[in-house]
């Protein structure tokens, strides 16, 4: 059974029809990439599948259930998890603590058992830390565990996003442009850790980004849309070739 179904997605701002008939799956432990010109919708999509957005139309199933009117509190702890294309860290807070921050979705003690900090809840924090170690120890953030965000590089940045993401220990993965911004080199880091989170973390990954040479790399099966519509999906080398495809990114480099 696929862990996510998308079917006939839609969602219009006024007369903008930003996503529009857009139906796919994604397998468990594939790494699915969406991919389109500027505008095209992509991160509408996620915004719809994360829940930001209520569609205007179609449906959302995830793990075998309906989350197509799910808050986007609920679906976190159903086990999907998206970092952001404009990262969305608490800047004067340490890298631990925004890890530990992502922990919140498997919080299952209440405020008086956290002031009386009884058993349960040391070892609920116990557990915490040990998954937050885990992953800075997985995406190599050792070094910056104690600094804080806002005195980070923008490439440590992306990474530390992705980190709290993996520390919800989600199913799903949603990377919203990934790459954007970042040297060849930590793109090249970027394929790894992706590669990485399906072999040793069992995820699946559902990415949007503009680097071909990532999606090239890293995927399984491509989406491609513009102006809110799908025009093709498949393999990476299936998707490039599609004439629709080519017409979209015209003036547009798709060959990696
Ligand atoms: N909240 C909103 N209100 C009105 N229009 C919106 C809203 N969100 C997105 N849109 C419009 O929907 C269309 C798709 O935008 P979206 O950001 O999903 O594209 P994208 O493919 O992610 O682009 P990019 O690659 O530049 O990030 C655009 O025309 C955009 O202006």
């Amino acid at each position: 059974m696929s862990l996510l179904q998308v079917e006939d997605l839609a969602i219009h701002f006024g007369g903008v029809k930003a996503v529009d008939g857009v139906s796919f799956s994604v397998e468990p432990g594939e790494v699915f990439s969406i991919i389109g010109p500027n505008g095209a919708g992509k991160s509408t999509i996620f915004n719809l599948i994360s829940r930001f957005y209520k569609p205007t139309r179609g449906t959302i199933r995830f793990d075998g259930q309906d989350i197509t009117h799910l808050s986007a509190h609920q679906i976190a702890p159903l086990g999907i998890a998206r970092t952001f294309q404009n990262i969305e860290l608490f800047d004067h807070s340490t890298v631990l603590d925004n890890l530990l921050m992502g922990r919140h979705t498997h919080r299952s003690t209440n405020w008086v058992q956290d002031m009386m900090f009884l058993p349960k809840v040391r070892r609920a924090e116990r557990g915490h830390r040990q998954k937050v170690e885990e992953v800075i120890e997985f995406l190599e953030l050792e070094a910056y565990r104690d600094k804080l965000i806002a005195g980070l590089p923008y490439g440590v940045r992306k990474v530390v996003e992705i980190g709290r993401a993996l520390a919800m220990g989600p199913k799903m993965i949603l990377l919203d442009e990934p790459a954007s911004g970042l040297s060849v080199e930590e793109s090249q880091d970027v394929a790894y850790w992706v590669e990485d989170m399906r072999r040793d973390m069992g995820l699946t990954v559902l990415m949007v980004e503009h680097d071909m040479g990532l999606v090239n790399q890293v995927s399984d099966r491509v989406l491609a849309v513009a102006n809110g519509e799908p025009l093709a999906m498949g393999t990476p080398a299936e998707v490039q070739a599609d004439p629709q495809v080519k017409a979209a990114y015209l003036g547009t480099e798709v060959d990696a």
